[in-house]
């Protein structure tokens, strides 16, 4: 018998690096797991977790949260999870961001240094706590490394889809059962429209835009930019639009 499987925008609202942004997480779910991609700026467990029960999807049933690569806004909660929900759930990554996610090696972009011009435009108190998060930022373990074109067996299978630029490691996710592409960082959406990599943050540009090729044979109807949100007008034709 089929899973009834699900798919569900977390919406997280706050400032950050200096400027309000809105960001999204994605909740996936079948009959008895859910999963949850990325976790937010540090202290969003409560509204995640407000979101599932609001869903119906009791925190509990959560079994694994995908981490789509290392940056402070994906990874920012991760460790309040792990704390409240214990060895119930396992934490997935690409293996080129696992060092940075359990903290044997500094973010590669928010650490004192790359994050110094920023802080100094920023008034004392959100300095000081940026610049401890810069300091002390959020690890944990990963449990699985994710390689390029692995099923993971949830929610009707989840294809994983490196998409190296924005980071090392960074991934994409295709939810087979809705066609949905979560695209992580690897593009934005802004005014109805799919952008590319912003290259403001993204690493390795070239890399980046040349990751959008992986995409191009894959039936899609909605993508989930974590930046912007839901894409569902012309998809193809304006992701099409991007491939070079
Ligand atoms: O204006 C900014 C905003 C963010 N950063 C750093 O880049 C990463 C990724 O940011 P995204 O907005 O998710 O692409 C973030 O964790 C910050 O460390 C930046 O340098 N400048």
């Amino acid at each position: 018998m089929k899973a009834n499987t699900g798919v569900k925008m977390i919406p997280l609202q706050g400032e950050a690096f200096g400027k309000p942004m809105v960001i999204y997480p994605t909740l996936l779910w079948d009959d008895d797991r859910a999963v949850l991609v990325d976790t937010g700026m540090p202290g969003s467990w409560e509204t995640i977790r407000q979101e599932m029960l609001r869903a119906g999807i009791p925190p509990e049933r959560l079994q694994a949260i995908i981490l789509t690569h290392q940056d402070l806004d994906h990874i920012g909660s991760l460790p309040e999870i792990v704390r409240e929900l214990g060895g119930q759930v396992e934490v997935y990554a690409h293996e080129l961001d696992q060092p940075y996610i359990e903290g044997t090696r500094p973010l590669l972009k928010t650490n004192a240094q790359s994050m110094a011009p920023i802080l100094a435009m920023l008034p004392e108190k959100e300095r000081e706590h940026l610049q401890w998060l810069c300091e002390n930022p959020p690890k944990a373990m990963v449990h699985k490394t994710l390689a390029d074109t692995e099923i993971l067996p949830y929610c009707g299978g989840i294809r994983i889809i490196h998409t190296p630029g924005h980071t090392p490691g960074h991934i994409s996710l295709y939810v087979q059962d809705s066609k949905t592409l979560i695209a992580g960082d690897a593009m934005v959406y802004m005014n109805e429209a799919l952008r590319g990599p912003i290259p403001q943050t993204t690493l390795d540009m070239e890399m980046a835009v040349n990751s959008l090729k992986k995409f191009e044979n894959l039936e899609i109807t909605s993508i989930i930019c974590y930046h912007g949100g839901m894409c569902q007008n012309n998809v193809e034709e304006q992701l099409h639009a991007l491939i070079r």
